[in-house]
């Protein structure tokens, strides 16, 4: 895809990016995500997979290094539950609501359309009871679905997912894998980074492997390999799963 700019297309040249100076966590990175591409990003713990994940969506800009996204195209961000503290009190409905803010400019009034839209987001991913309810009396898999919701609502190009299925039960990250490859279906550029190797990795139809830098892309069943795992984990994970 290289030289072609499609809707929801994302490319990444040479990037680097840290925190702390001279420290990169993520370095000269490459990658070409084609639109209406199905990736998944693998790595251990600190390889700096939410970082490239936060240099895409635009969230921080790479120290060197280039991010293209065709002009007029919106990424969704789906951060890591885990890395949210919802201790103050907004119900589902307001979180999903601050998805459009952005777009009405008006503030955290909703109209009827933008609450007709909210509540069909809502019951397209099973949790249109909840709208009402305090984010925080949420299970982690609700609160991955209001967040999910909160992105969609905004019909992005493209979906960025931070760990969309960590710490959620079977069913519910099959009901999450179910709505992205929906998405998907319609064209939406969907990535997210997981560490379910055998649950989700393996069923993506692209694959991207990188610790620092990318290690390894391809189709799952060329990719995750014990090799490229070792490369990438320095162990060898049984990726035959056995769950
Ligand atoms: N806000 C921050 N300030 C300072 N250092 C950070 C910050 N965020 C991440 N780091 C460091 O950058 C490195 C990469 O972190 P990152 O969160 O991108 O990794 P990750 O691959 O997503 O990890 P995990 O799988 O555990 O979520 C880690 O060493 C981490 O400690």
């Amino acid at each position: 895809m290289t030289g072609m700019k499609a809707a929801g297309a994302v490319t990444l040249g040479e990037v680097t990016y840290g925190y702390s100076y001279n420290r990169p966590v993520i370095e000269g990175v490459n990658l070409s995500i084609a639109a209406g591409s199905f990736v998944g990003i693998l790595g251990p713990s600190g390889s700096g997979k939410t970082t490239l994940l936060k240099v895409i969506a635009g969230l921080v800009k790479p120290w060197h290094g280039s991010v293209d996204l065709e002009r007029g195209r919106k990424i969704g961000y789906v951060p890591q539950v885990e890395s949210v503290d919802w201790n103050f009190p907004v119900t589902v409905k307001e979180v999903v609501s601050m998805g459009v803010w952005n777009s009405s400019g008006r503030g955290p009034w909703i109209g009827s359309a933008a609450g007709e839209a909210i509540m069909r987001v809502l019951e397209s991913l099973g949790i249109g009871d909840y709208a009402s309810r305090q984010i925080s009396e949420l299970s982690g898999g609700e609160q991955q679905r209001v967040f999910l919701a909160r992105a969609m609502i905004r019909s992005p190009d493209v979906l960025v997912l931070d760990e969309p299925t960590s710490g959620v039960d079977h069913a519910t990250r099959e009901a999450i894998l179910g709505v992205l490859g929906e998405l998907n279906q319609k064209g939406v550029t969907v990535i997210l980074t997981t560490h379910d190797i055998s649950g989700v990795a393996r069923r993506l139809p692209w694959v991207v492997c990188m610790n620092r830098r990318i290690i390894s892309q391809g189709r799952p069943a060329d990719i995750l390999t014990n090799e490229n795992l070792l490369a990438t984990y320095g162990l060898v994970v049984d990726t035959e799963g056995g769950r």
